[in-house]
């Protein structure tokens, strides 16, 4: 239950009327604020003859008669009523007996017979609307003990609604009328006993204190419960309560006479904007509040019931009854005292003589629309108090109120919401706080990285600077050097210069003198041509003549056959048969002459056609005397090229440091003539190169395929040559010419074709990138073919040098040995020829090596390959019988099959013990004795066999 307290503190704006009709003491009452001319509350809700201006308003007072009640009845008979009513003239008539009748007029008048909802609607609705607009209001039920003040004020009727009295139709009213989500009614249920203020809702509280608000003059009463509503219900309960707590007591008059006054107020409270449109707040209000200010209309209705205002005496009160007789006739003398001096506009209104008085100061004279309804009775007996109770009434219709509309802040929602936008606010401020910390952060890191990276940036400019100023006094150093380099290789430049025009002067004219062959050649051939053309034509000319000389012999025949018709005949035909036999003769004649001829000039071409034969076989045999020469040259140089091959293929793969001291031939004096068949190779090689960059690689390579054996011949020869050469290898093959080779190889059976084949698959078989290939496209398995069908040792010697050079590649040895390629090695053996042997050995000590490299690297296992084919054999056989180059091949090749376990057992069963330990002690080479020396160290089986 909320007490006075809970209503929001007011800071009020309120609205004067005009000048009041009476309490001028009412002025303090006014707030210091802005003053304007208040608007009359008729605007928005006339106010029936308020009698009064339009702010002013005067006490309106209604008169109801009470019916009969059966002590009315039980004097009835010998006095008849007092009271006479003329409702339709509002007007009473109070008869004191036959004679004297005073009428008197009221707001309103109504009978025993009017309704309570009349009386309602006639006397409060007016005073609720008001209260509903923002006003104060008072109902007020004035009149003697039992005159129906509590029927026509406190009725509550909760089963029977027409029964219901004002102050329940006024909460219902009220509760029907407002929006519960803005407004507010609450109640406050007092009563006024013995001078005390009791709380009907919470009897506990007495003596409650009456508060005047200095300022304003409002009243209040701090402490008395102020119960919020909500519905009719609740206002059934609570008026339950105060009914139950009210005190009463059984009059002579009334056995329900009520003792105290009874206060009801209805507090209300109904959210406004200033700027709604019938506002009536003026610009001055607008100036002290913001447009979005929220603001409260506050009033209070406050009904009253009174308690009875009969005499002592005549209620037939006793003891404590008289001592509260007393009271409520006090406050009630109090109240006509004031309204008497209000109705006479006397200065001075004992307001404070009572505290009923204090109570209802605002009701009159005050600010509140205000309603008086005076009960009375019918009965005559009770004249005199019905004859003061119409005049109390007549006087309180001369009271005129002034009413005001008291608008105030509504601190209460102001503060949520103000305290709804602080929130917002600070919730904001803290968002951009955040919000500028996070980028202070973020600007912070990166000026942190920016320093950072500047710093970085610096001391790398630093170093790039010092780093570039040491590289330029290198380059400077450097270029002085190149400088110095380059002005020596200027001189030797000019001696090369030199070198090189007489070398250009050798190969012009060498190339001259085979242009000059060539074109004979070509003369020659054209020549031939040209007479095959001319024998041709001479052949069908003879031809043409043989088929002129038969259908001459056919027309002959047919001749002599007519000469004979004719001859037998008649004699003129015989002598024109001589005549035809005259020319026929002649015929044959010329015929023969013409035979003749043509035989003599075939005769001759014949002889000319020889002659030109023995030119051209004279021809060949020079060319052919050149190209062996050349090829004598070609041979030296491969012999000296694979010599030098394997040479550098040892220094860099063998890890024993194996150096060959000899060539491949085996041969002291060709390495001691080396440097001047290099010289005369240079000048050969040079003219082939020119020839070749002259008629181009494709070309040269097309003439493999020539169907001219000489031309194939020397075409194979050329790209022999060029193979030689390390720059032209890939590009031979890329081009195809590897593909011609050995189509060659397997097709010709021209052993020059062999031979020079062999040497130029041989050339390109020192190209580590061409061997793989080489052996894919079954290089070994033609090779080892032309070993098996010839005999000629230089085409057995270059064979053997080309499977020698493919031995040195080991990722071939099974293919080669599938192919066919080891066993055709050792085959050649059987030549005998050193130079064949020599090839065939260092193709071993390749194969070897390779192998031993492998094994030992773990990239294979198992016996040598060479073992199966008889190497082994071969190589404990004839370790010591050839030259000294070709020696070392075979120790060396053999060291290196008994580095490998797995041979242990053949070359123990091949007697290779007795060898290894020879080339241990004996071999001029260290490097093969020390392989020798290491295979018997490090091999138990070997060293078991030694012992
Ligand atoms: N207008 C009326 N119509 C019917 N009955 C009425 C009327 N007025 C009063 N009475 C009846 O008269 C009796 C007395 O009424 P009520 O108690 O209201 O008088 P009262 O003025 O309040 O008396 P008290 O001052 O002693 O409290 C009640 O029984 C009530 O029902």
């Amino acid at each position: 239950m909320a007490t006075g307290g809970g209503w929001a503190p007011a800071r009020s704006v309120e609205r004067h009327g005009a000048p009041r009709g009476g309490g001028g003491t009412r002025s303090k009452s006014v707030a210091p604020c802005p003053r304007r001319p208040s608007p009359s509350p008729a605007r928005s809700r006339p106010a029936p003859d308020n009698g009064g201006s339009a702010d002013s308003c005067r006490v309106r007072v209604a008169i109801r008669l009470r019916p009969k009640n059966s002590e009315d009845l039980a004097y009835g008979s010998d006095f008849d009523s007092c009271v006479e009513l003329q409702p339709e003239s509002k007007r009473l008539k109070l008869k004191k007996n036959n004679w004297i009748c005073e009428s008197y007029k009221f707001d309103e008048v109504f009978s025993e017979n009017a309704s309570q909802k009349r009386v309602y609607e006639v006397v409060a609705k007016p005073v609720v609307e008001s209260v509903l607009e923002g006003y104060n209001g008072t109902v007020m039920a004035y009149g003697q003990t039992g005159t129906g003040k509590t029927y026509t004020v406190g009725r509550l009727g909760k089963d029977d609604p027409s029964e219901r009295g004002i102050m329940v139709r006024a909460l219902e009213h009220i509760l029907s009328s407002m929006s519960f989500e803005t407004d507010r009614v609450a109640i406050s249920y007092l009563q006024l006993y013995l001078e005390s203020v009791q709380d009907l809702l919470d009897p506990e509280k007495t003596n409650i204190p009456i508060v005047e608000d200095a300022k304003t003059g409002e009243i209040s009463l701090p402490g008395a419960s102020i119960v919020e509503i909500k519905d009719l219900e609740h206002v059934f309960h609570l008026l339950q309560i105060g009914e139950a707590n009210r005190h009463a007591a059984n009059t002579k008059m009334n056995t329900e006479s009520s003792r105290s006054h009874a206060i009801l107020i209805i507090h209300l409270q109904r959210s406004s904007r200033i700027k709604e449109e019938n506002s009536s707040l003026s610009n001055d209000t607008h100036d002290i509040f913001p447009d979005d200010l929220p603001l409260v209309l506050k009033s209070k209705l406050l009904i009253v019931d009174l308690a009875g205002s009969e005499r002592i005496d005549k209620s037939g009160s006793e003891g404590h009854m008289i001592e509260e007789a007393k009271f409520i006739n006090l406050s009630l003398t109090s109240l006509g005292k004031c309204i008497n001096a209000l109705a006479e506009n006397s200065p001075h209104i004992p307001t404070r003589d009572s505290k009923l008085t204090r109570i209802l100061r605002d009701s009159f004279g005050g600010t509140a629309r205000t309603s008086l309804v005076v009960t009375i009775g019918p009965s005559s007996r009770h004249y005199s108090e019905t004859s003061s109770t119409i005049m109390f009434g007549q006087r309180a219709m001369k009271v005129v109120n002034t009413i005001k509309l008291k608008e105030e802040v509504d601190y209460e929602t102001l503060y949520k919401k103000v305290e709804r936008e602080v929130d917002q606010l600070t919730s904001e401020m803290e968002r951009q706080q955040k919000l500028m910390k996070n980028e202070k952060m973020q600007l912070d890191k990166k000026l942190k990285e920016s320093e950072g990276s500047f710093h970085d940036l610096r001391m790398t400019s630093n170093i790039r600077i010092e780093n570039l100023e040491k590289e330029k006094c290198q380059l400077e150093s450097a270029v002085k050097t190149l400088m110095r380099d380059l002005e020596e290789e200027r001189g030797q430049n000019n001696l090369l210069s030199e070198q090189i025009a007489e070398l250009e002067k050798l190969v012009n004219e060498n190339k001259q003198q085979q242009l000059e062959n060539l074109s004979r050649m070509k003369i020659f051939t054209d020549t031939t041509k040209e007479h095959e053309k001319e024998m041709e034509e001479l052949l069908r000319q003879l031809q043409e003549e043989r088929r002129c000389s038969s259908s001459l012999k056919d027309r002959m025949s047919v001749l002599q056959q007519e000469l004979c018709d004719a001859q037998s005949s008649t004699q003129l035909q015989e002598s024109m048969a001589h005549e035809l036999e005259k020319k026929l003769t002649k015929v044959t004649e010329e015929f023969t002459s013409q035979v003749q001829s043509l035989k003599e000039k075939i005769s001759e071409l014949i002889s000319e056609k020889e002659v030109i034969y023995e030119e051209l076989k004279s021809t060949q045999e020079k060319v052919q005397q050149e190209m062996l020469h050349r090829q004598g040259l070609e041979d030296q140089i491969l012999r000296l090229k694979w010599s030098t091959s394997d040479i550098c293929a040892e220094e860099s793969k063998t890890s024993y440091g194996m150096v060959r001291s000899g060539s491949g031939l085996g041969n002291a004096a060709f390495v001691s003539k080396s440097g001047k068949i290099r010289e005369a190779l240079s000048g050969q090689r040079g003219t082939i190169s020119k020839i070749f960059e002259e008629v181009g690689l494709p070309n040269v390579l097309a003439l493999l395929k020539s169907e001219d054996l000489d031309v194939q011949i020397h075409a194979v020869k050329v790209v022999a040559n060029l193979a030689a050469e390390d720059i032209n290898q890939e590009r031979i093959v890329e081009e195809g010419g590897l593909d011609a080779l050995l189509s060659l190889l397997e097709t010709s059976e021209n052993t020059t074709i062999h031979r020079v084949t062999a040497g130029a698959v041989a050339n390109l078989a020192m190209n580590g990138s061409n061997q793989g290939v080489i052996m894919n496209k079954g290089g070994a398995r033609l090779l080892a073919n032309v070993a098996s069908k010839t005999e000629d040792p230089q085409t057995l010697r270059l064979v053997a040098g080309a499977i020698a050079n493919l031995c040195g590649n080991e990722k071939l040895h099974l293919m080669l040995k599938r192919d066919g390629g080891i066993k055709a090695l050792l085959g050649m053996v059987r030549s005998g020829h050193a130079e064949v042997i020599a090839q065939i050995a260092r193709g071993i000590a390749n194969f070897a090596k390779c192998e031993s490299r492998v094994i030992s690297q773990g990239h294979r296992k198992g016996r040598s390959l060479l073992i199966e084919d008889g190497v082994l054999t071969w190589m404990v056989a004839n370790s010591t019988r050839f030259s000294h180059s070709t020696t070392r091949h075979i120790e060396l090749a053999f060291c290196h099959l008994a580095q490998n376990e797995d041979n242990t057992c053949d070359i123990i069963a091949s007697g290779g013990i007795k060898e290894l330990l020879r080339i241990s002690r004996e071999s001029p080479r260290d490097d093969a004795r020390n392989l020798a020396k290491m295979a018997l160290d490090s091999n138990p089986a070997f060293l078991r066999e030694v012992q």
